[in-house]
């Protein structure tokens, strides 16, 4: 078996890489387009999707793992933003309130499939204008759904989270491990 992570997130090689697993990295194609009101549907459908994208082009005896991350404030999804005004915007909009983050997970093995997702909780200090402009020229934003990186220099904005550390990140790694040992597969023997 290989197991195969269908990202081009750096982040979520790097937590990856914290399951001591060997693994290749194939980034899907998919075009994020398709408009679904509901967070959890709408990052479980995105990440099955990547997994759906790469599992065509790799060899059979694949684990193929896919995610997908959004923050949910009021209603709103807040994906990555397209230039400094949206990021502004976002960050306008989580300053000194709580939001959700989302992250979709799909795993996909000899045709059987896992779609799952992890939420966490995450409240942000009040930030000053003089704060968001400063972040925003760091450019440390723009790759981030929701315009911060709680791993990044916004960590400073975060006054707590409650929930997974890592979902927030881009890849619930207990949740993912919990969906690997359900696929069957038994990776503490290295199977
Ligand atoms: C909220 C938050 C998001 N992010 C990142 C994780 C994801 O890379 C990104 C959300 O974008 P995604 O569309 O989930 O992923 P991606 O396009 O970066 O990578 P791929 O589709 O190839 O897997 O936001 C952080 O790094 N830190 C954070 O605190």
């Amino acid at each position: 078996m290989k197991i195969v992570l269908a990202s081009s997130s750096p982040r979520r090689i790097e937590l990856l890489r914290n399951l001591n697993l060997e693994f290749d990295v194939v980034p899907s194609n998919f075009e994020e387009n398709i408009n679904l009101s509901n967070p959890v549907e709408l990052v479980k459908n995105f990440a099955y999707n990547k997994a759906l994208d790469v599992e065509s082009r790799v060899q059979k005896d694949s684990l193929i793992i896919a995610a997908d991350t959004i923050v949910y404030k009021d209603g709103e999804v807040l994906g990555k933003p397209k230039n400094e005004i949206d990021a502004y915007r976002m960050l306008k909009l989580l300053s000194g309130q709580k939001h959700e983050v989302y992250t979709g997970l799909s795993l996909i093995y000899n045709g059987k499939v896992i779609n799952d997702y992890e939420c966490t909780y995450v409240y942000f200090k009040n930030l000053s204008d003089e704060e968001i402009k400063y972040y925003i020229n760091t450019k440390e934003p723009f790759d981030k759904a929701g315009a911060y990186a709680i791993q990044g220099y916004g960590s400073i904005f975060v006054e707590k989270i409650e929930g997974c550390y890592f979902n927030v990140v881009g890849l619930p790694i207990s949740k993912l491990y919990d969906n690997i040992k359900r696929m069957g597969i038994n990776i503490l023997k290295g199977e």
